[in-house]
């Protein structure tokens, strides 16, 4: 049988420095575990405009639709800032999701022990939480028509469209439903109704899903503004919650801090199976291209490394080695290691995104 294959994009800013740590652990898959992966590299964001002009190539898209999975680093940076909304970094991401039609984006949120403490919520409020987000990543307002700056009268106008077909709240709530059952069986759904047509019929689509299919999976349903409140005040209410685009964007980085860093959370951006049975499927960390550490090696490579854990369980039903990884870095974090981004005010002495990578390789060979 052929090697599993995969394509890294490692983009821009603090994107290759914790992908050199990731590359490490795939190499350590070849060499400890017998399980070679077969890895090509591209460019995308705003590496790929510098190269070509443009922040993904036909030729990087087709070559993302082939493999078995994408790893992709983060993209980027106040050089692109004031580029033409076209070839901005962000849209060679976007064109990834939307192309390859990653309609679920799972975006777990767990509060590691050792970091219990280190969380700007009480240790109680966060000690072992772990919830998921499914964030719908296909549609909504990130792509709806009309879109664009336009002139009415003697002043501009700036105009995004919240768009929802009932075929694609239905999808990504069966992702959750599914998750849920392996979980600990709940879902609550985000929007808002009370306000947004957009926001009822996802309200709808949902309860018909579950009182259709997934009857015995318990539902609720929670405007998203209060439900930003809700994760703030006793995240672990929450088992699954599914939501749109815009709101998944916002809850997940909220969610983050409840795990200590941005630094921690990864995430797996999921379609339908290809011909081979797997998904179509990306994984990338939750955060950004941090240009305010970026080639410093001050990055946390976890959210990264983590990614990286989801496409073992979910791309190569490796689910065992997906643990592994997770608890080598549960190993790290209870040893002490921290990169900055995990110190507090008071300081200590960090260690770098390479010394974090080589300390879990380290834990990994313990395993064995
Ligand atoms: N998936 C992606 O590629 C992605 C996601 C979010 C933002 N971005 C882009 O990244 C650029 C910067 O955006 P931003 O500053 O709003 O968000 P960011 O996530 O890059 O950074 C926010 C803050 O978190 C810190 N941080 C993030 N990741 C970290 C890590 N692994 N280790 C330690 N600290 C970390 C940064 O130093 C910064 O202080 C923008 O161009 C934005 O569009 C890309
Ligand atoms: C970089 C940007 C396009 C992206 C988003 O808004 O989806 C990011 O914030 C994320 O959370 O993945
Ligand atoms: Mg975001």
């Amino acid at each position: 049988m052929a090697n599993p294959s995969l394509l890294i994009l490692a983009g821009d800013g603090i994107g290759p420095e914790v992908m050199a740590e990731v590359k490490k652990i795939i190499g350590w898959f070849g060499t400890r575990r017998g399980v070679t992966f077969d890895v090509s590299e591209d460019l995308v964001g705003g590496c790929a405009y510098d190269a070509h002009g443009t922040p993904l190539t036909d030729a990087t898209m087709a070559k993302a639709q082939e493999v078995d999975a994408v790893l992709l680093g983060a993209v980027g940076g106040p050089k692109y800032d004031s580029l033409d909304f076209s070839v901005k970094p962000e849209r060679g991401l976007l064109r990834l999701r939307k192309e390859m039609d990653l309609y679920a984006n799972l975006r777990p949120a767990q509060c590691f022990d050792a970091l219990a403490d280190f969380s700007s919520l009480k240790k109680d409020v966060v000690a072992g939480l772990d919830i998921m987000i499914v964030r719908e990543l296909t549609s909504g307002v990130y792509f709806g028509e009309p879109r664009g700056i336009f002139t009415e009268g003697n002043e501009r106008v700036g105009i995004n469209t919240q768009r929802y077909t009932e075929s694609e709240i239905a999808r990504v709530s069966r992702s959750a439903f599914e998750l849920a059952r392996k979980r600990n069986n709940k879902v609550c759904s985000m929007e808002k109704a009370n306000v947004m047509e957009s926001g009822v019929l996802w309200r709808q689509v949902v309860q018909e899903v579950h009182d259709r299919e997934y009857p015995d999976v318990e539902l609720s349903h929670m405007y998203a503004d209060a439900g930003a409140m809700q994760l703030t005040r006793w995240p672990k209410q929450f088992d699954v919650i599914v939501t749109d685009n815009l709101f998944g964007d916002l809850l997940s980085d909220l969610a983050a801090m409840l795990t200590g860093s941005l630094g921690m959370l990864p995430s797996a951006s999921l379609g339908a199976p290809m011909a081979n049975g797997r998904p179509k499927a990306l994984y990338e960390p939750v955060h950004g291209s941090a240009p305010d550490i970026a080639g410093q090696g001050k990055a946390n490579p976890i959210a990264c490394i983590l990614s990286f854990a989801m496409a073992l369980r979910y791309s190569f039903d490796m689910g065992e080695d997906a643990t592994r990884v997770e608890k080598a870095v549960e190993k790290v974090l209870a040893d002490g290691l921290r990169t900055a981004d995990l110190m507090g005010p008071e300081g200590g002495s960090p260690v770098s995104t390479s010394a974090m990578g080589d300390a879990i390789i380290a834990a990994l060979d313990a395993s064995l």
